[in-house]
């Protein structure tokens, strides 16, 4: 059984795929924070902008691969045109996302994006892969379709990822208190250094999930 917070159709807000229609399904858990409050002052990662604990959320709960996938098509609106396509996050999706289940989104007809923190070796099959490193984390994840570095983290200058084979590189600003100024920050970075683009949190800004 896979363990799901919650699952929603919006737009991809971040990265390559910024404005394109996706199936949002967000796994619970992670291996880098527990997700409790009371525990982020000790997390590996300590700027997490996500509830990913528990199975509260909306389509929330525990489902086996066939179940997961056909309320993950449910979500698409029907239209003859476009990919439908589900992006797993989290949470940290890997600790769950198996091939079974890529198999079983893919006879949906569903293209299968992740986000990942980098730290645990994906499984055959996915169609596109986003690894965000984390400062304090080993990165195992060396090559893949986007890097999406959040800035600034000491520890994880964007510098350290360049020789890596990325097929995109980019820069989002760390949310929280600093946002402003992490903003302009990162928008320097990417202009002194143009390997790197800007990616903006869009649903933020937009007001959506
Ligand atoms: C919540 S994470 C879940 C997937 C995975 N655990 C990871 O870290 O990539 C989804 C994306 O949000 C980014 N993110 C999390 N907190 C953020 C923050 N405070 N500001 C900007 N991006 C953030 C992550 O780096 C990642 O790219
Ligand atoms: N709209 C939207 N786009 C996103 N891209 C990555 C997200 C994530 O939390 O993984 C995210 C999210 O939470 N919402
Ligand atoms: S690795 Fe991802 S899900 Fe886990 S705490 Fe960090 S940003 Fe949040
Ligand atoms: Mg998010």
């Amino acid at each position: 059984m896979y363990k799901i917070k919650e699952i929603y159709y919006t737009l991809q807000g971040e990265g390559a795929h910024t404005g394109r229609p996706a199936v949002f399904c967000r796994f619970t858990g992670c291996n880098l924070w527990s997700g409790r409050e009371e525990d982020r002052h000790k997390a590996i990662c300590q700027f997490c902008d996500t509830d990913f604990w528990g199975t509260d959320g909306v389509l929330g709960g525990r489902y086996t691969a066939e179940e997961l996938a056909g309320l993950v098509k449910s979500c698409w609106p029907d239209d003859e045109f476009g990919q439908p396509y589900v992006v797993c996050t989290g949470g940290e999706p890997l600790l769950q996302l198996d091939e079974p289940l890529i198999e079983a989104f893919h006879r949906q007809g569903l293209e299968v994006g992740v986000e990942t923190n980098g730290t645990i070796e994906p499984p055959a099959g996915l169609d596109w892969i986003c690894v965000s490193p984390k400062a304090g984390a080993e990165l195992v994840i060396k090559a893949a379709n986007e890097i999406k570095l959040v800035f600034p983290q000491p520890g994880a200058e964007p510098e350290r990822y360049l020789d890596l084979d990325f097929e995109n590189f980019f820069l989002q600003p760390m949310d929280g208190p600093a946002a402003e100024k992490n903003t302009k920050l990162t928008l320097e970075y990417c202009l002194k250094n143009p390997r790197w683009r800007l990616s903006l949190q869009t649903h933020k800004l937009l007001n959506i999930p």
